[in-house]
């Protein structure tokens, strides 16, 4: 299966996903059919509680599913280890939280070389790559800077910065924007745009915010932990509800 020639990068199934909570039982996904391919730049929306962190955590392998399958790369995620999924996790997929998680004593140099040393990369080709990151988001002359002397807006670019120095297959950024005014809102998200067309990674984004989806090229909706609407310029099939109010 191919989206424009792209190969598949990951394919959910039927998944469900139940969380218990003491005696209750809490569906956070029913029945999720999805396929992301390469180089695809997917926007996730929809109510608070719809399900889109529980989407991501499925799609970033930070959890596993309660029925169904993810497949990553062609394999199927639940048949791994713990340990061979955070080993495919860590070597494809780069994250950006909403609230940002830099380490407050390092610079945003630092910052950014921390995953490449964690991985055993040599500090000289750690900092070269860091580098070059960090000029990617228009912070090269701040790498001296700790987080707490960069804005709310810096310190999300330092975070993307981090989460491309792997060379990450996918990109999943949780809510990139929650924590910032709305001018910022859209200039990290016409970051990760152009990080998308430039180097061709894949990103997949949640956010309650409808404004920024003008720039996206897909758009999944859900509600009640169901894909209400999946659309895209070259999809023919789209399910609309107009009824959807956020
Ligand atoms: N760890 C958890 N334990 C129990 N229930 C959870 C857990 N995580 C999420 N849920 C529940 O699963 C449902 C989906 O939550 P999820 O966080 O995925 O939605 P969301 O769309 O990301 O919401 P928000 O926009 O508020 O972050 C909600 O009912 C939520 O309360």
């Amino acid at each position: 299966m191919s989206r424009n020639g792209a190969p598949l990068l990951v394919e959910l199934r039927q998944v469900g996903k139940i969380y218990y909570l003491g005696e209750s039982r809490i569906t956070a996904l029913k029945g999720v059919n999805l396929s992301i391919h390469r180089g695809e730049f997917v926007a996730v929306w929809g109510p608070s509680g719809s399900g889109k962190s529980t989407l991501c955590n499925l799609i970033g392998l930070l959890d596993t599913c309660s029925s169904g399958t993810v497949r990553f790369e062609g394999q199927d995620v639940g048949a791994l280890s713990d340990d061979q999924r955070s080993e495919l996790r860590n070597r494809a997929i780069g994250f950006v939280f909403q609230s940002f998680n830099l380490i407050p004593v390092l610079s945003a140099l630092e910052n950014v070389m921390l995953p490449l040393q964690i991985a055993g990369v040599s500090t000289a080709r750690a900092k070269r790559a860091a580098r070059k990151r960090l000029a990617e988001v228009g912070l090269d002359d701040h790498e001296a800077h700790r987080p707490a002397k960069l804005s709310g807006g810096q310190q999300q670019r330092v975070a993307i910065a981090r989460a491309l120095v792997t060379d990450p297959a996918l990109v999943i950024a949780d809510e990139p924007t929650a924590n910032l005014d709305s001018e910022n809102a859209l200039r990290i998200t016409e970051l990760m745009r152009r990080l998308n067309s430039d180097n061709g990674t894949t990103f997949v984004f949640s956010t309650h915010d409808q404004r920024l989806l003008e720039r996206v090229e897909r758009q999944i909706l859900m509600r009640d932990g169901e894909i209400i609407d999946d659309r895209s310029p070259d999809r023919l099939e789209l399910r609309l509800d107009r009824s959807v109010r956020l």
